[in-house]
C-alpha cells in the first residue's frame, strides 16, 4: 500500500419519510461534518439510535436516497460513487454462504474480482497473507457454520480485503463478541490501518482498553457530531466545555452519558464546541499527501463477465452439493408423481372409453408442473438476495453475471425433472408410440417450466420476503383461472378472450392437448358398444382446444423473454438502489 486516503465530509444530512402523522420527515443526520485520516482506525460511537450506522451507510454510498453533503478525498471533491469504488463495506449481521469453507469463500471473492489474471500461486499467497493478518490461517478449511462469532466477523472482513480497498467501513465491529474477542478484532483492524488503509467502524460502548487502540473517535448523538478527535484528547475536550470527567470514569462512557442528557441538556454545548464536526483541534495532526492522484487509486476490480458467471455457477454448485435436500426432494417428487399418475391413468391413453380421463391426466400434468417450476428458484432468490445485495455493493460482480448464473444453474435440473415426469407418464398411460408427439409434449412442458420459473423470479424480485412467501401460491392463480382448464374457451365472454389468448398456461395446455390428441391422431380403441370420444380430435373440438401449435410455442417464448427482461430490470434496479 502506498498512498493513504483521508476522507472528509461536510454538511452531510439524511432524512427519511415516516408514517407518523406528526413527524412525517425524520432527520437522522443533521449537517454533520468530519474527517477520517488515512492509515488510521476511527471509531464512530454514540447512543443507540443516534445515527452511527446511517452515517456509515451514507459515507459508503449504501444509502443514497435523501442524502446530501460534500465528500472530499485528500482535497478533491468526489462523488459518492468514487468512494464506493475505492471502499468496501462490512455490514452488520452480514450473511454468508454457510456451507462453504473459509478458503472457498475467500477464493471465490478473489476470483470474482481478479482482473489481472493472477497465477494460482499469487492467489494462494494473497489469500494466505490476508488470513495471517487477520489470524484465521488455522480456520481456512472450516465451514462457516463452525466458526465463532469473532472468527466469522474476521472472515467477513477478510473477504473484502482481497480487493485491497483503500477505505474499509465496518458496521458493529464488536457486537456480539466478548471482551477478549472484541479486543482481538479491533487489534486486527488496527493492523490493517497501519498497513495504510482508512478504517472506520461503528462500535457500542468500547472499554477503555479497546478505546486506546483507536486513533480517532467520532461521537454522534441524535444525528449531530458531539466529539471528534483522538481518544487521548477527549479528557481535554471535556475540560474545555467545563464538564470534567471523574477520574474513576471511562471518558467515553461519560461522553455518552452527557449525550443521553444524564447531566442535564448539555448536548448543544458539545455540538457547538466541536462545530458539528468542523472543528479538528482535537484530531491527530497528519502530514499531507501531496502526491495523491485520484485517478491512480485502485478502484474496485472485477473479472470478465464470463468468469463471473463461471465462478457464480461454481459457488452455487458447491453449496448445492453440500446440501442436496432440495434437489433430491425435487427430483423424487417428479419421479413419484410420474409413477403415481402413470399408474392412476394406466393404459388409458389409447382407450376411447377413458378419453376424458386421459384429458384430465394431461390437464393435471400441466397444472402440477407449472407450480413445481414456479417454485424452483423462487425461494433460492428470496433467501440469497441479502448476500447478493452486499456482494454487488462491494463490486464482486455485475447484475448481468448474477442473473445469468441464477437462471443457468437451474436449467439442467428443470430438464431432468420434466423429462422424468413426461417419460414415465407417457409410457405408463400408453400414449401413441409416435416420437414426435412425445417430443412436442415434452417441449411444451419444458418451455412452460421456464416461463413459470421466470414468472416466479419476477414476483420474488419485486416483493419483500414476507409478502413473497405468504402470497407466493396466489400469483399463479390468475393464470390458472384464465386458461382453458376451467372453461371451454369459446364459451367465455368476448372480453376474457384476450386474456386466454395471451396466457402462457392456456397456450401450454392447448399445445399439450394438440400434441397428444390432435395432429390427425387416429381413432382410439374401444370395447364398449358406444364410445363418444373414440376420436381424440373430437374431444379437442368439444373443449375448444384446437390451436395452431407454432402460435402456442410463440406465446410461451414471448412470456419467457418478457418475464426474464422484467425480472432482470427489477433486480438491477433493486441492487442499484
Ligand atoms: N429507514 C428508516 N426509516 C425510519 N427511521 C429510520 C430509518 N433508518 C434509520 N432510522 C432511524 O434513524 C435513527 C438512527 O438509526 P441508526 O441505525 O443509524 O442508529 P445507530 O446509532 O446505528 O443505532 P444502533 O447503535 O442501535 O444500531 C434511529 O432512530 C432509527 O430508528
Amino acid at each position: 500500500m502506498t498512498e493513504h486516503i483521508s476522507l472528509r465530509f461536510a454538511n452531510v444530512s439524511c432524512h427519511v419519510h415516516t408514517i407518523s402523522f406528526r413527524h412525517r420527515l425524520k432527520k437522522i443526520l443533521k449537517n454533520v461534518s468530519g474527517n477520517f485520516n488515512g492509515g488510521e482506525l476511527t471509531a464512530i460511537v454514540g447512543p443507540s439510535g443516534s445515527g452511527k450506522s446511517t452515517l456509515l451507510d451514507c459515507l459508503s454510498g449504501f444509502r443514497r436516497t435523501n442524502v446530501s453533503g460534500k465528500f472530499i478525498v485528500d482535497g478533491n471533491e468526489i462523488s459518492i460513487d468514487d468512494i464506493r469504488q475505492m471502499s468496501s463495506y462490512v455490514m452488520q449481521d452480514q450473511s454468508l454462504h454457510i456451507h462453504l469453507t473459509v478458503r472457498e469463500i475467500m477464493a471465490l471473492s478473489l476470483n470474482l474480482r481478479d482482473k489481472q489474471n493472477l497465477s494460482d500461486a499469487a492467489k494462494k499467497n494473497k489469500i494466505f497473507n490476508v488470513f495471517e493478518t487477520l489470524g484465521i490461517e488455522r480456520k481456512c478449511e472450516t465451514v462457516m457454520t463452525e466458526l465463532s462469532g469473532g472468527e466469522r466477523k474476521r472472515v467477513q472482513i477478510a473477504i473484502e480485503l482481497v480487493n485491497d480497498p483503500k477505505i474499509l467501513f465496518v458496521d458493529e465491529a464488536t457486537t456480539g463478541l466478548d471482551c477478549v474477542a472484541s479486543t482481538r478484532c479491533i487489534e486486527y483492524l488496527k493492523k490493517l490501518a497501519l498497513e495504510g488503509r482508512t478504517i472506520i467502524c461503528t462500535i457500542h460502548q468500547p472499554s477503555a482498553s479497546i478505546l486506546k487502540l483507536f486513533d480517532q473517535i467520532y461521537a454522534i448523538a441524535n444525528g449531530s457530531c458531539i466529539y471528534q478527535g483522538s481518544s487521548t484528547k477527549l479528557l481535554e475536550f471535556l475540560n474545555d466545555i467545563e464538564l470534567p470527567c471523574p477520574s474513576t470514569y471511562n471518558p467515553i462512557d461519560f461522553l455518552l452519558e452527557i449525550a443521553n442528557d444524564c447531566y442535564g441538556e448539555q448536548s448543544e454545548k458539545l455540538i457547538q464546541k466541536i462545530e458539528n464536526g468542523k472543528n479538528f483541534d482535537y484530531c491527530n495532526v497528519k502530514e499531507k499527501y501531496e502526491n495523491f492522484i485520484l485517478s491512480e487509486v485502485n478502484y474496485h476490480q472485477s473479472s470478465s463477465y464470463s468468469k463471473q458467471v463461471y465462478y457464480l455457477l461454481k459457488r452455487t454448485f458447491l453449496t448445492t452439493s453440500r446440501d442436496m435436500t432440495i434437489f433430491t426432494f425435487r427430483y423424487f417428487f417428479h419421479l413419484i408423481l410420474g409413477l403415481t399418475f402413470g399408474l392412476m391413468y394406466h393404459d388409458m391413453g389409447n382407450r376411447g372409453e377413458y378419453m376424458l380421463n386421459n384429458y384430465k391426466y394431461l390437464v393435471l400434468s400441466v397444472v402440477i408442473l407449472v407450480y413445481t417450476s414456479y417454485y424452483s428458484i423462487y425461494f433460492q432468490f428470496l433467501h440469497e438476495f441479502s448476500i447478493v445485495k452486499r456482494e454487488y455493493f462491494n463490486g464482486w460482480y455485475s447484475t448481468e453475471a448474477y442473473y445469468t448464473a441464477l437462471i443457468l444453474f437451474d436449467v439442467p435440473m428443470t430438464l431432468i425433472c420434466c423429462t422424468t415426469y413426461v417419460s414415465i407418464t407417457y409410457w405408463l398411460t400408453n400414449q401413441p408410440a409416435e416420437f414426435y408427439r412425445y417430443i412436442l409434449f415434452l417441449s411444451f412442458i419444458i418451455l412452460m417450466s421456464f416461463a413459470s420459473q421466470s414468472l416466479g423470479v419476477m414476483f420474488s424480485s419485486v416483493l419483500d420476503i414476507k409478502t413473497a412467501t405468504t402470497f407466493s401460491f396466489m400469483f399463479l392463480l390468475p393464470f390458472i383461472v384464465l386458461s382453458g382448464i376451467l372453461i371451454v374457451t369459446s364459451h367465455t365472454p368476448e372480453f376474457f378472450k384476450f386474456f386466454f389468448d395471451f396466457n402462457f398456461l392456456d397456450s401450454t395446455l392447448k399445445g399439450v392437448l394438440n400434441s397428444v390428441l390432435g395432429l390427425g391422431r387416429r381413432k382410439a380403441e374401444c370395447d364398449d358398444l358406444y364410445c363418444h370420444l373414440v376420436e381424440p380430435g373430437k374431444l379437442l373440438s368439444d373443449f375448444g382446444a384446437v390451436i395452431d401449435i407454432s402460435r402456442a410455442f410463440k406465446v410461451i417464448l414471448i412470456y419467457i423473454v418478457i418475464c426474464q427482461i422484467i425480472s432482470y430490470l427489477i433486480i438491477r434496479y433493486r441492487l442499484r438502489k
